[in-house]
Parts: C-alpha cells; structure tokens; sequence
C-alpha cells in the first residue's frame, strides 16, 4: 500500500526565493499532519506541489502512489483541496457552484446536505460574490469534500471563520478522521493543530525544522504549550517572538 502521501527531497526556487530546500514527508493513510511555520515558510509551496499545482525543481512527491503532475486526471478523483485563494464562479450561487463540483465525480457527498453541515443553507441561493469572507472559506471547504476524497489539504482551513464556526469545521474535521480520510492541515492556529493533529511539521526558510506529535514537540521543547514550542523551534528571540505572535494573530 502506498503511503498517502510521500515527499522525497523537494526543491522549489521562485527567481531568487528558495521556498522549499529539500522537504521530505511521508503521511500514512488516515492521518491528520498539520505543517506549521512563520510566513513565507514555504507551507503553501509545499501544500501546492502535493496537489499538483506547482512542480518541484528537484524531489518527488506521490499521493497514493500517484504523481500529482503527470497523473493529474486521476488525482482528482482521489484528492481535495482547500487553498487560501478560492477559485469559484463569482456569478454562480452557492448551490450552483456545490453542484457543479460535484457533477465532476461519479460519486460523492448530498450537495445539500453538505451545505447544512457547513453551517452554509442559509445562504444557499447567494451569489459566491456576493458571500462574506467566512461564508466563501467555508464554501471553499464544501467543494474540497464534494468528491468525498481520501486525502484532504486545506491550507488556513479556519481563518476568518467565527469562534462557532471554527468548532463545527473542526467537528467536520474530525469526522473525516473517523472516516479514515488523511487531512494535511496548514495552519498558524496552535488551538486548532493540537486538537486535530495526530502529528506536526515545522517548516523553516524552506527545510523540517522539527515533526512530531503535538505533545512530543511540547515535551521535548520543555514548553507550556504548542505555541511556546512553535516560537521555541523557530528560534525566535524576544523581540522576534512579538513580530511573530503579531503575524500569526494578523492571519488566523
Ligand atoms: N509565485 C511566487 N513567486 C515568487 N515568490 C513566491 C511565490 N510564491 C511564494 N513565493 C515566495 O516563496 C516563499 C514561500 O512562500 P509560501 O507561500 O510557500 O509560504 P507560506 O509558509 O505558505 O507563507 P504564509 O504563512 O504567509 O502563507 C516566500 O518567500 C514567498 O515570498
């Protein structure tokens, strides 16, 4: 059985930007990975090369045994993706959107009844443009799990949802992990990856600072908690922790 997903070695360099400097990761099928790290990390890099959305310079990446790039046509079936800038039609309404994402699949979730779960049915017939930032970060999530994927990427899953809004998507986030779908997380909130994670990467200027469970890196940190870590791990200094405690809180 091939792993969910395997990254051997990635390298992505934008002109003078090295964004991921040898990334390697292997997640097995049914687990939750958060990846952590400061902005400008190398997160979304990372997150778009296993959807297939950017090819690495050097390395490989495989999602169920398949490659992203060449085997994009069957990728699709198989794989969801939550990305920070939703593409939808802006002219469409939330149903016609929800549907039409799901005419992609031979088979997949009640457009309906998905809605409902997401908290969305009220705004069933709105326009996408014309739907607030949570509204649309949510929606985004619905046509990531429309095919009812077995993997799962959702990059800042939760940001500029509503504190009842962020609990019902972990709610859902934690069902798919009942239901055995491997989710990869990007996220800069630490209430969120400890409570959903079952393990953690941290990324650096581009390289895995550190991986392990949330408690593992907690412990072995010697910190009070997930974010203490985080800031530990990174190397932020006291000064710099207060710049990076400011961006975390600008973006989640
Ligand atoms: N299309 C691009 N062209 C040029 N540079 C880019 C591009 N996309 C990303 N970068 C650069 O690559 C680096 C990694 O960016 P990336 O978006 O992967 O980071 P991130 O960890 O997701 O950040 P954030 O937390 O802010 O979303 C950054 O220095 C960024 O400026």
């Amino acid at each position: 059985m091939p792993a969910a997903v395997d990254v051997s070695g990635i390298r992505k360099r934008y002109k003078r930007t090295v964004a991921l400097d040898g990334v390697s990761l292997t997640v097995e099928e049914g687990e939750t990975v958060g990846i952590l790290g400061r902005n400008g990390a190398g997160k979304t890099t990372l997150a778009e090369s296993i959807a297939g959305l950017r090819r690495p310079d050097e390395g490989t990446v495989r999602v169920l045994g398949l490659d992203p790039v060449t085997d994009r046509a069957r990728l699709r079936m198989v794989l969801g993706v939550q990305l920070q800038q939703a593409i939808l039609h802006l002219d469409l309404t939330v149903i016609e959107n929800l549907r039409l994402h799901r005419s992609f699949y031979p088979s997949g979730h009640d457009p309906e009844e998905l809605l409902r779960r997401l908290g969305l049915a009220g705004s069933r017939d709105a326009r996408f443009g014309n739907l607030s930032g949570g509204q649309q970060q949510r929606l985004s999530l619905a046509v990531a799990l429309i095919g009812r994927p077995r993997v799962v990427i959702l990059d800042e899953l939760t940001t500029g949802l509503d504190p009842e809004g962020r609990r019902s998507i972990w709610r859902l986030v934690e069902s798919l992990r009942e239901e055995g779908v491997t989710v990869l997380l990007v996220s800069h909130a630490m209430d969120e990856v400890s409570r959903l994670c079952d393990r953690v990467v941290v990324l650096d200027a581009g390289r895995t600072r550190a991986e392990g469970t949330p408690q593992s890196l907690v412990r072995d940190t010697g910190a009070e908690d997930l974010e203490e870590a985080f800031l530990g791990l990174i190397g932020a200094g006291p000064d710099e922790i207060e710049s990076v405690i400011e961006s975390v809180e600008g973006t989640s």
